[in-house]
């Protein structure tokens, strides 16, 4: 699909350093959310983190997709697009999931995008146990463009947990986060421009264990 807007960063002719990586991760900060759970974020993990915005925003077949809800097909509030082969994919993705592979020792090999196009797109309350089937596991999402709020809360109900991921953060959810624990980046009633996640996922973490 292409999207018929403006780059909202000023495109692929800007003079914007080349993308790096912090490998030594120094900026995380890890939260237990309870004795098996956790979240870590990462800010200013990747800089250059709006110029990888454009390239994606360009370069990637993004797709409308559509899910049942009450019976009823209604589209998903957001566009997404999918490497299931890393050698597909922008070489920057590869080595995103090369550096996180080398830091939390899980092979990384494929990875989906979503594009909140504005503050009204969403994902709902929900666990990746399509994509994580194991009982732990460990999730990294990369965030580029506006930042958006990313909400942490217990499977049976309970307080949230609020992360406020910018350009270039990671967030990582790791232990019994996918059984235990569902997240979500809710709508806003303020507007934002467009944001990009980055969910980077391991075929071995697909199977049970
Ligand atoms: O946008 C995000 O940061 C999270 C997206 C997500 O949880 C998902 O696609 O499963
Ligand atoms: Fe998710």
């Amino acid at each position: 699909m292409t999207i018929d807007a403006p780059l909202p960063f000023g495109g692929a002719d800007d003079d914007a350093a080349a993308p790096t990586l912090d490998d030594t991760f120094a900026t995380a900060r890890r939260v237990d959310l309870d004795a098996h759970s956790w979240v870590e974020h990462v800010p200013g993990w990747l800089t250059g983190a709006d110029a990888v915005f454009d390239e994606l925003w360009r370069s990637a077949r993004w797709e409308q997709r559509r899910r049942t809800m009450y019976g009823r097909r209604v589209l998903e509030p957001r566009l997404t697009a999918e490497y299931r082969d890393l050698t597909q994919a922008p070489p920057v993705l590869a080595l995103v999931a090369r550096s996180l592979t080398v830091h939390y020792g899980v092979t990384y090999d494929r990875l989906w995008l979503n594009l909140y196009r504005h503050h009204r797109d969403s994902t709902g309350w929900h666990g990746d146990g399509a994509s994580t089937r194991r009982r732990e596991s460990i999730v990294p999402g990369l965030s580029l463009g506006a930042g958006r709020r990313f909400l942490l809360r217990p499977v049976d109900g309970g307080p949230s947990t609020t992360i406020h991921p910018a350009a270039g953060d990671l967030v990582v959810m790791g232990g019994r986060c996918q059984r235990d624990w569902r997240h979500s980046v809710p709508k806003q009633s303020t507007p934002s421009g467009p944001r990009i996640s980055v969910n980077v996922a391991a075929t071995s973490q697909f199977r049970p264990d």
